[in-house]
């Protein structure tokens, strides 16, 4: 991998950084050639009603004429619907799984029928904070709790829609995996079955210490004046609260990465053409400003507090008897894959599950330098792995 020394960022980037207005995510950016599922309203755990739900979502492959081809993939925290596929017109970025979702390739879509959601509270087209409410205006701070439970159930009426009773599989990484343990209860619950079941950096219930790091950036959002209590979409300045998502993402990578890693890419470099000593940055401060940057201008703020809120109340033991107990109901063919160098979501969450779920046989760990984005990242270890799954499979219940 090669780290470019970009020179000659302002070094105020340190204290805020710069994010034009022009260049900030706006309500309603980023249309594609995502389909958009209008499913009505949505009973959410916490009592409110949500009452018209969209889920944008996209598919890719032929559903069999049986349906049994069906697979589910579930994006982490600011993923989105283009899993596989360049960026360009309506994709600000190229699909996060391209190596993994494609013909031929391990969710190989010359076979399996892929579907793939924006997460409900998300951006991209879903149902979220920037959406219209029935007053009107955007939601804003309005917008309802969220918890994993209700975007599964979101997700359980698109499957309904698209005429889906059953999924061959459920995949997902991150907070895309906290959503495919809640398919495996709740799916059977509501009457689709989930077959199987691939979870990946991921963890059947928040921990103390995946809180308490979200804990400032949820408030590196909302002490920005530009926050406004919420409601920034319609502020005359066209200015939201892009510095505190910025360093909530700063905050956020430097937890997706590892120790290790950045001590080998940047040491003590000095960012190129700066000075630490006076007003420059070294090289890896560069590197965080550049992550919440770009996420900046391409993530709402207030879906981020949303599905960052929704990670720290996950647990899928909720009035179901405790976790243990949840992960003995799944009766799913069960492959979990850890991270070794994953900080956020250690390798000990990974075994918890895989030691729960009856239907489990393996917890695979992928050797990784780059911590919990390694699942986006160690795709030659990650692809073998999935492919094995889903070869056992086929061999257990051929079609
Ligand atoms: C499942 C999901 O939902 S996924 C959502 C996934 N997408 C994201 O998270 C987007 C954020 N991207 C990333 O986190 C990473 O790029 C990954 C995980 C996708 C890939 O990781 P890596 O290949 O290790 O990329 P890395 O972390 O080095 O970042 C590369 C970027 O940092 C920039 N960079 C590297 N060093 C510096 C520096 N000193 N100063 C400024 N920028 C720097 C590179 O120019 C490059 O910029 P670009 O992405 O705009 O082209
Ligand atoms: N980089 C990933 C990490 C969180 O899973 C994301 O932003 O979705």
């Amino acid at each position: 991998m090669t780290d470019p020394q970009r020179p000659g960022q302002d070094a105020r980037a340190r204290v805020r950084p710069p994010v034009p207005a022009s260049g900030a995510w706006r309500p309603g950016d980023d249309p594609g050639r995502r389909q958009f599922a209008a499913l009505g309203g949505l009973e959410l755990e916490g009592g409110w009603l949500l009452p018209e739900v969209t889920l944008a979502y996209e598919t890719y492959g032929t559903l069999d004429a049986d349906g049994g081809n069906a697979v589910l993939i579930l994006h982490g925290l600011t993923g989105d619907s283009h899993v596989a596929g360049p960026a360009g017109p309506g994709h600000v970025t190229g699909g996060w799984w391209t190596d993994m979702v494609g013909p031929g390739l391990p969710l190989d879509t010359d076979r399996y029928f892929v579907v793939v959601p924006n997460v409900l509270g998300g951006c991209q087209g879903s149902t979220g904070p920037a959406s219209t409410a029935p007053d009107g205006r955007p939601w804003g701070a309005r917008f309802p709790r969220l918890t994993t439970r209700d975007q599964v159930a979101a997700e359980v009426l698109l499957a309904r829609q698209l005429g889906i009773t059953g999924w061959e599989l459920v995949a997902g990484p991150s907070l895309g995996g906290l959503r495919a343990l809640e398919w495996a209860v709740l799916g059977p619950e509501a009457g689709i079955e989930v077959r199987g079941l691939i979870a990946i950096g991921t963890a059947a219930q928040a921990s103390a210490d995946q809180i308490a790091w979200s804990h400032p950036q949820l408030a590196a959002i909302r002490l920005d004046p530009g926050w406004r209590d919420g409601d920034y979409y319609d502020a005359p300045d066209g200015q939201g609260p892009h510095a505190g998502l910025a360093i909530a993402r700063q905050i956020a990578h430097t937890t997706y990465r590892t120790a290790g890693e950045l001590e080998t890419r940047f040491g003590r470099l000095p960012q190129g053409g700066e000075d630490p000593f006076t007003d420059g940055r070294y090289a890896v401060q560069s590197y965080l400003d550049h992550h919440g940057d770009k996420l900046a201008r391409r993530f709402d703020a207030n879906s981020y507090l949303v599905l960052t809120e929704s990670m720290n109340t996950h647990d899928l033991g909720r009035d179901r008897g405790g976790v243990d107990a949840a992960l003995a109901s799944i009766t799913a063919r069960t492959l979990v894959v850890a991270i070794d160098s994953d900080r956020l979501f250690p390798v000990e969450l990974s075994a918890r599950i895989a030691a729960g779920i009856p239907e489990a046989h393996d917890l695979r760990v992928l050797r990784s330098p780059h911590g919990h984005d390694g699942f986006l990242i160690e795709f030659d270890q990650l692809g073998p792995m999935v492919r094995d799954f889903l070869e056992v499979e086929r061999v257990r219940a051929p079609r």
